[in-house]
C-alpha cells in the first residue's frame, strides 16, 4: 500500500478521534476539495488539505495539514497519521516543520496553490468521489500585520479546543499563537474580523494580532472565500478565568473584585465595537429573526433533552417577552462569551480571546450585528456553570475517573450540601458584580433590561444543553438545572 493509499483508508478514523470533529460518534464520509503547498524544508513534503465530510448532515468543510516525511521522527510518535512504504504521514500542526510553513505562510504573506506535480504529498484530493474542479481554485494568501516574526519552536496548545493553536517561541519579542481554524467556513471569520477591528480602534483588550491565512476553495460553480488560520501575540503564564474561577471556588476565595473588573472590560469591548465596525437599528425584522432563532434553538434543545418539550409554554413565554422588552441598537458582540474566553492578564487587565462565536451557529448569524446583552448573559451563565461543575463534581466524588472531564489543573472537588450552597453563592455574588462594573462603565444598568437579559440567558442555556448533549454528557445537568432556575423567573 502506498502512503497515499494508507493516508485515504486512515484518515476517517483518524479524524473522527481528532477533539474538532464535529460529528461525533461516526466516521466522516470525505470528498477531497483541494490541497494548499507550504514551503517545507528539504525531503519534508508539507500541504494543508480541504475536505468535506458529506455524511454530515450539513456537509462540513475542514481544514487538515499534513506532512510527510522519508522516515519516522522520534517523539512525533502521537502525530502519526498513516504509514506507507518509506512514508510517514504527520499531523502538519504537531510537525514543526508543518507549523512552522503554517505560520510562514502567514508572515511572509506567501501565495498558495494547489501541491503539482509528480513530487506532491499524499493527496487525499485523489480519493474516490466527485471530479475535483480545476485545481487553480484552490488557493490561499497571507496577511502581516506589523513587523515579521521568525519562529524558532514550536508547540501545540494542549485542552478541550474546537480548532488547534499553535505556539512558537520567536527569536525577539513575545511568543505567538497560531490559530488553525479545523472547520472552515465561506466568509470572514469573525475571530479574524473582530480582533482586528479592535485592535486597530486602541483597545489592548484582545492579543495584539499578527496576520492571517485567507482561502478560496470552489463551491458549486461559485469560489467561497473564508479564512484558515490566525496569528497573534500569545500571552504566556496566564491561565484561563475558567481555571482561576474554579480553583477560586475549590478553595472560598471572592471573586467579586475580578467580576467587576470584567465587567468593566466587557462595557469597554462593546464601546469600542460600537465605534469601529458596522451597527443596525433592532427593527422589528431583526427582532422577528431573532426571536425565530431562539425558537430554533429550543428546538434543537427538545431534541436533545426530550424532558425539556414539557416546558415549551414557559419557554416560549420568557422568549416573547424578551422579543417585546426595549432592545439597544445591535452591534458586533464577543457571541460566546464564557469565563474560558478570558484572561485576567498581570499589570494588563482582563484580555478577550476567541470571537468566532458559538461553533453551533451558522457564520451568518454569528457575523451579523448582535444585542451587547448576549455577551452578558454568556458570562453570567458562566459564573453558574463554574458552581454547577462543583455539583457536577460532587456527584463524581465516587468515581474518579469520570471527573477527567474537569480542566486539568484542577483537583477533585468533592462537595457536601453546604459547600454547594456556598458555591451558588459565590456564583451569585461574582454574577452581581460582574453587572455592577458593566454598568458602571456604561452608565446603564444591565438589570434595568431584565427581560431581555433573561430571554438571552434561558436560550444560552438551551445552547448548552445541546453542546453538553453532543461532547459533554456528563455536564448536561448543568445547562438543564440553568433552565430550570430561569424558568421558575
Ligand atoms: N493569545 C493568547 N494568549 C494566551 N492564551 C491563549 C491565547 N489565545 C488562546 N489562548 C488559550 O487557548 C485557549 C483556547 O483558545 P480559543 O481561541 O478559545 O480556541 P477555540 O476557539 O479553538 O476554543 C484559551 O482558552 C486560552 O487558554
Ligand atoms: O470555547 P469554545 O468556543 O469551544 O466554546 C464551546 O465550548 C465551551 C466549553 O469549553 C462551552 O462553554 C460552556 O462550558 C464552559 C466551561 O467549560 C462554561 O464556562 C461556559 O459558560 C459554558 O457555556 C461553550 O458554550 C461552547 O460554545
Amino acid at each position: 500500500m502506498t502512503a497515499s493509499e494508507a493516508l485515504r483508508a486512515a484518515l476517517p478514523a483518524w479524524m473522527a478521534r481528532q477533539r474538532w470533529y464535529t460529528g461525533k460518534g461516526r466516521e466522516p464520509r470525505l470528498e477531497p476539495v483541494g490541497g494548499l503547498a507550504l514551503p517545507g524544508p528539504d525531503g519534508v513534503d508539507v500541504a494543508t488539505w480541504l475536505v468535506r465530510d458529506v455524511g454530515a448532515a450539513d456537509p462540513v468543510l475542514y481544514q487538515v495539514p499534513l506532512t510527510v516525511r522519508p522516515a519516522a521522527v522520534p517523539g512525533l510518535e502521537h502525530a502519526v497519521v498513516a504509514e506507507g512504504p518509506g512514508q510517514v504521514v504527520y499531523d502538519g500542526c504537531h510537525d514543526p516543520a508543518g507549523a512552522a510553513a503554517l505560520l510562514a505562510a502567514v508572515v511572509d504573506e506567501a501565495r498558495l496553490g494547489p501541491p503539482g506535480g509528480d513530487e506532491a504529498p499524499a493527496d487525499p484530493a485523489d480519493a474516490a468521489g466527485p471530479a475535483r474542479p480545476g485545481g487553480a481554485v484552490v488557493g490561499a494568501r497571507g496577511h502581516r500585520i506589523g513587523a515579521p516574526v521568525s519562529a524558532t519552536g514550536s508547540r501545540v496548545l494542549r485542552g478541550e479546543q474546537s480548532n488547534t493553536s499553535i505556539i512558537f517561541d520567536v527569536a525577539a519579542g513575545a511568543p505567538v499563537i497560531l490559530k488553525v481554524f479545523r472547520v472552515v467556513q465561506a466568509g470572514r471569520n469573525p475571530d479574524v474580523e473582530v480582533q482586528e477591528a479592535l485592535a486597530s480602534g486602541g483597545s489592548t483588550r484582545v492579543p495584539r494580532p499578527l496576520g492571517d491565512l485567507l482561502g478560496w476553495w470552489p463551491a458549486g460553480a461559485q469560489r467561497a472565500e473564508g479564512h484558515l488560520a490566525f496569528a497573534q501575540e500569545f500571552l504566556p503564564g496566564v491561565e484561563d478565568a475558567w481555571r482561576v474561577a474554579l480553583r477560586a471556588l475549590e478553595t472560598g476565595t471572592d471573586f467579586a473584585g475580578r467580576a467587576r473588573a470584567l465587567g468593566e472590560a466587557t462595557a469597554e469591548v462593546h464601546a469600542v465595537l460600537a465605534r469601529t465596525l458596522p451597527t443596525a437599528e433592532a427593527d422589528a425584522a431583526a427582532r422577528e429573526a431573532v426571536l425565530s432563532g431562539w425558537r430554533q434553538r429550543f428546538a434543537a434543545a427538545r431534541d436533545a433533552v426530550p424532558e425539556l418539550a414539557a416546558r415549551a409554554d414557559d419557554v416560549e413565554a420568557v422568549l416573547r417577552a424578551g422579543a417585546a422588552a426595549p432592545w439597544p441598537p445591535l452591534q458586533r458582540i464577543h457571541g460566546d462569551y464564557h469565563l474560558g474566553q478570558v484572561l485576567d492578564v498581570p499589570g494588563r487587565g482582563w484580555v478577550l480571546l476567541d470571537f468566532e462565536g458559538e461553533p453551533l451557529r451558522p457564520l451568518a448569524e454569528r457575523t451579523a450585528p448582535d444585542l451587547p446583552q448576549r455577551d452578558i448573559a454568556g458570562m453570567l451563565r458562566s459564573f453558574d456553570y463554574a458552581a454547577g461543575s462543583a455539583t457536577v463534581a460532587a456527584g463524581e466524588s465516587g468515581h474518579g475517573d469520570r471527573a477527567a472531564n474537569r480542566p486539568a489543573s484542577t483537583g477533585p472537588v468533592a462537595v457536601q450540601a453546604a459547600e454547594l450552597d456556598a458555591h451558588h453563592a459565590w456564583a451569585r455574588r461574582a454574577r452581581e458584580a460582574f453587572l455592577d462594573g458593566y454598568g458602571a462603565a456604561t452608565g446603564r444598568d444591565p438589570r434595568a433590561d431584565a427581560a431581555l437579559l433573561r430571554a438571552l440567558e434561558l436560550d444560552k442555556a438551551l445552547y448548552e444543553a445541546v453542546y453538553e448533549a453532543r461532547n459533554r454528557p456528563d455536564w448536561l445537568p448543568i445547562p438543564r438545572a440553568g433552565v430550570a432556575r430561569l424558568l421558575a423567573g
